[in-house]
């Protein structure tokens, strides 16, 4: 099992991190446009190997294309990532173009290969991998949902005293501020539903926190987060590539499937050797319905600012 990883920043090195500590893959290629970089993350990260027990190789490239051939799957995580005050949305501008040109030279090296989008705006990304690559749909996955799940998990959790274990949570609709649709009705502790346990007013408090979490860390880092995100984006690549058959929120590109068509926003998937091996639809309320009605409108807004 072969993975590459565009961009050796923050994202992508914890990404490559998390991918090599979990031990499934047999070679990580960490590829980056800054000279010598993605070779030094790699190196770096190689010399924890023995210390961390694992045995993934993990190679590094300054933009040799050659280095990533015949992945099995491929995370784009280049680009520039927002400062305290800006919207996901305002990265469109570099992003795009970083975006439609990785993708473009992954896929002449890997025809194959399954691609997790994580740049940002990211499900304006993946909507542009869809556009500009004819990759099929099972093929192009974008990653944010995961990341805001697990947030949700930690949100709730505090309101709740409870331990994160205790909790099981899902956030679908956009990946941005305003987007994001945590399903508080459906969140349980110990298969109890949390609405037993918390006010509605917490629980709208809880719903806050979650859809600002990424502003909130990049307003006391400085620059968005690394840890949370790479750790989700190798949950995905380890579906993928064991065959787990497990459930996480994704960007995917809906056809009819929860009344939305011809955008990239994130639903419940059955990730497997495959990709995205099936979209589960599941019964909204009528809340929860407007609300990611809303969050398409959102996504559709920045799909309109890509010059297709
Ligand atoms: N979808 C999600 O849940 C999340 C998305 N992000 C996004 O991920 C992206 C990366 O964030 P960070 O790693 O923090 O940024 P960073 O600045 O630490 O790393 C980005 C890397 O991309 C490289 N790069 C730029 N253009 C490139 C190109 N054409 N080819 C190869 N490499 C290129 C840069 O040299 C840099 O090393 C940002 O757009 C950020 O908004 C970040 C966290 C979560
Ligand atoms: O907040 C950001 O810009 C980065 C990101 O998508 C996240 O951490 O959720």
């Amino acid at each position: 099992m072969k993975v590459t990883v565009v961009g050796a920043g923050a994202v992508g090195a914890s990404c490559a991190e998390y991918i090599a500590i979990k031990d499934f893959a047999s070679e990580v290629v960490i590829l980056d446009i800054k000279e010598g970089f993605a070779e030094g993350k790699a190196m770096d990260l190689m010399q924890t190997a023995s210390l961390n027990s694992f045995d993934t190789k993990i190679t590094g490239s300054t933009n040799d294309y050659s280095k990533t051939a015949d992945s099995d799957i491929c995370v784009i995580t280049s680009g520039i990532p927002r400062k305290p005050g800006m919207t996901r949305e305002e990265l469109i501008g570099i992003n795009a173009g970083i975006v439609k040109t990785v993708s473009a030279s992954l896929i002449a090296h890997s025809p194959n290969t399954i691609i997790i989008v994580v740049s940002n705006p990211m499900d304006t990304m993946t909507y542009l991998v869809h556009k500009t690559t004819g990759l099929p749909k099972n093929r192009i996955i974008g990653m944010g949902g995961a990341l805001d799940s697990a947030r949700f998990k930690y949100r709730l959790a505090e309101a709740l005293n409870a331990p994160i274990s205790d909790v099981d949570g899902m956030v679908i609709g956009g990946h941005s501020d305003k987007g994001m649709v945590p399903l508080t009705a459906h969140a349980t502790r110990n298969s109890i539903k949390v609405t037993e346990f918390l006010s509605k007013e917490r629980l709208e408090q809880v719903t806050e926190d979650t859809k600002v979490g990424g502003a909130t860390l990049t307003k006391l880092l400085g620059t968005s987060a690394w840890y949370a995100p790479g750790a989700a984006v190798s949950g995905l690549v380890q579906a993928i590539a064991c065959d787990q058959k497990k459930m996480f929120p994704c960007s995917t590109l809906l056809e009819g499937e929860y009344g939305l068509n011809d955008l990239c926003i994130g639903v419940p998937v059955i990730l497997g050797k495959n990709g995205i091996e099936s979209i589960v639809e599941i019964k909204l309320s009528d809340a929860e319905k407007a609300h990611m009605q809303e969050s398409a409108k959102g996504v559709k807004a920045t799909n309109g600012l890509l010059e297709l």
